[in-house]
């Protein structure tokens, strides 16, 4: 390469990167660069990644080494999030795309695709509020899924979880596509709260906590089972219900906290990278991925129920049961399975009607 084809390299990468650059790559093409994005690893998708919990997802993502090629999909402000997360000099490939017109370019080829887009909670809504609108962005998105990576495992973040996770198995149903193993609802931010606030009260280091939760994703459908935690504590009954109130309550905790600005995006992300990377290794081989989920179970006889999942290499290969329980653990599943019910049907009513 001469001085001028090198000079002409360097001023196309400061040029901004305009929209065909953002659709149809990382924009590498044009300025004869070597990578080629074919580096060992998994191609991830985020849809909804100009968003609050997207932004920092993105970044995460981009920092996992198990990602060669992440794109980041948004119907606002792709674009920007694109070239900034692009600059971070690790090996993951970054591409953007903007607009529903790009949705098909970005979903194919997808190993794992990853849901934030939707709105979020404001004070004194409840997760189920948000149902108007993001039913129908999950039920759009999941049929891309369908028809561009029907292969692809699924994380959905959108709220209600409850509802638009049997929305996205309709949605599969109805093209053919449906694979149970794919499909999960992520609940990792409930198991982070709780490992927190567990550790918080027993003063442990949270890393070395264990809480399983079950259930759903909202209010009394969180059920912490507290006496499966590890390493095995014992909790007073003021405790017990202490920490069940806060670990159901801890969204609400933020969304107040936030007074307006949105819902829990930090923490979030944290727990959707948290979880990609589990099912990551899972796709990769690796053994004994054991991580909580909203998936497609037997476990009661409810269609869909967060238990603890073994991740491998097609997906969920295994549902865990819920162990035993004790009498207040017994309760809290009655109220938690009587809520989750309807949820459920909701998101399924919304496809079928
Ligand atoms: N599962 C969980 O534990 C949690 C779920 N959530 C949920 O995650 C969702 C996103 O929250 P935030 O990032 O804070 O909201 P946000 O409003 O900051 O970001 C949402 C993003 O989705 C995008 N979007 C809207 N319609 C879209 C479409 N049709 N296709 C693609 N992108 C679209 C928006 O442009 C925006 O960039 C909310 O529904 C929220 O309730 C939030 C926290 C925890
Ligand atoms: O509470 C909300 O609306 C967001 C959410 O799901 C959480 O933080 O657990």
């Amino acid at each position: 390469m001469d001085a001028n084809q090198r000079i002409a390299r360097i001023s196309a990468h400061l040029n901004p990167p305009n929209l065909d650059q953002i659709g149809s790559g990382s924009g590498l093409e044009g300025v004869g660069c070597r990578a080629k994005g074919g580096s060992p690893g998994f191609k991830v998708a985020i849809l909804g990644a100009a968003g609050g919990i997207g932004q920092p997802l993105a970044m995460l993502m981009k920092m996992n080494p198990l990602v060669s090629l992440l794109h980041l999909y948004d119907v606002a402000n792709a674009p920007g999030v694109t070239a900034d997360i692009s600059h971070m000099d690790t090996s993951a490939i970054v591409r953007g795309f903007l607009g529903q017109s790009q949705l098909e370019e970005a979903l194919t080829g997808m190993d794992l695709v990853i849901i934030p887009a939707g709105v979020p909670r404001k004070p004194g809504m409840t997760r189920d509020d948000l149902f108007k609108i993001n039913a129908g962005i999950v039920r759009t998105l999941s049929e891309a899924i369908a028809k561009c990576c029907p292969k692809a495992i699924v994380n959905i973040i959108s709220n209600p979880v409850n509802s638009t996770v049997p929305i996205a198995a309709e949605v599969f149903k109805k093209a053919g596509t449906f694979d149970p193993k794919k499909l999960m609802g992520v609940t990792m931010l409930d198991v982070v709260r709780a490992n927190t606030f567990v550790a918080e009260v027993m003063s442990l280091d949270p890393r070395e906590v264990d809480v399983p939760v079950v259930g759903g994703h909202a209010g009394v459908t969180i059920l912490p089972l507290l006496s499966q935690v590890k390493p095995p504590c014992s909790f007073t009954q003021n405790e017990i219900e202490y920490l069940t109130d806060r670990i159901q309550n801890g969204g609400t905790e933020v969304v107040e906290a936030k007074a307006g600005a949105g819902s829990a995006t930090l923490s979030m992300a944290y727990a959707a990278v948290k979880f990609a990377d589990a099912c990551l290794k899972g796709l990769r081989g690796d053994a004994n991925i054991v991580e909580c989920a909203f998936v497609a179970s037997h476990v009661t006889e409810l269609p869909f129920f967060a238990s603890k999942v073994r991740l491998g290499r097609c997906g969920v290969d295994e549902v865990y049961g819920l162990g035993p329980l004790n009498e207040y653990e017994r309760m809290g599943l009655e109220k938690a399975k009587k809520e989750l019910e309807g949820s459920i049907a909701k998101g399924v009513t919304f496809v079928k009607k």
